[in-house]
C-alpha cells in the first residue's frame, strides 16, 4: 500500500472512497530524452483511486472496491506495458498510464445507476516518483 499522505481533491459529494491496489509490470520509454528508461525495465506500480458520489448502490456500496482493483490489476499485473493498445502512440509514462487507469475506472462508473465518479487517480513508479492525474471538472459532470 502507499502508506503514505493521500493528497486530497477538493469536493462537495457526500461520499468519498479510495482504493489502493499495486502491480508489477515492465516498460520502456522509446524515445532518446528517456536516458536509462530507454531500455525494458520493471516497476511494482502503487495506486490509488478516488471515487465520489451522492448515491449509494443497491448494496449501499459508492463502488464495490473489488471491481476497482479488478479493472486495473488483472489488465495490467506481469504485463509489458507498451504492449496495451490503449498505448498506441503514446509513452507508458507514469503520467500516461495514471490517465489510462482513470479512463478505465471512470468508464466503469459510468456503467452505474448511482453514477459516482473519479476524482483523482495517482500513480507511484518508485519509491521517490508519482504522478497524479485529476480529471478538468466537465469530464466528472
Ligand atoms: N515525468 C516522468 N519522468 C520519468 C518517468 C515518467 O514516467 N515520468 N519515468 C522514468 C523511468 O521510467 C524510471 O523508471 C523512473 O525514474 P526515476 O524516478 O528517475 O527512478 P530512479 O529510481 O532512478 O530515481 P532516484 O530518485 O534517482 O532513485 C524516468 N523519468
Ligand atoms: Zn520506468
Amino acid at each position: 500500500m502507499m502508506q503514505q499522505f493521500y493528497p486530497t481533491v477538493p469536493h462537495a459529494y457526500r461520499f468519498e472512497l479510495n482504493k489502493d491496489m499495486n502491480f508489477s509490470a515492465a516498460h520502456f520509454i522509446p524515445h532518446e530524452e528517456a536516458g536509462k528508461c530507454q531500455s525494458v525495465h520493471g516497476h511494482t506500480y502503487f495506486v490509488n483511486v478516488t471515487v465520489a458520489g451522492n448515491r449509494l448502490d443497491a448494496s449501499d456500496f459508492l463502488i464495490d472496491f473489488k471491481l476497482l482493483k479488478d479493472a486495473i490489476h488483472k489488465k495490467y499485473d506481469h504485463t509489458i506495458l507498451n504492449d496495451h493498445p490503449e498505448f498506441g502512440g503514446k509513452f507508458p509514462t507514469t503520467e500516461r498510464l495514471a490517465e489510462e487507469i482513470w479512463q478505465s475506472i471512470q468508464a466503469i462508473l459510468e456503467t452505474r445507476d448511482n453514477k459516482p465518479v473519479c476524482l483523482q487517480v495517482i500513480v507511484r513508479e518508485t519509491p521517490t516518483s508519482y504522478v497524479i492525474y485529476r480529471p478538468q471538472q466537465e469530464e466528472v459532470r
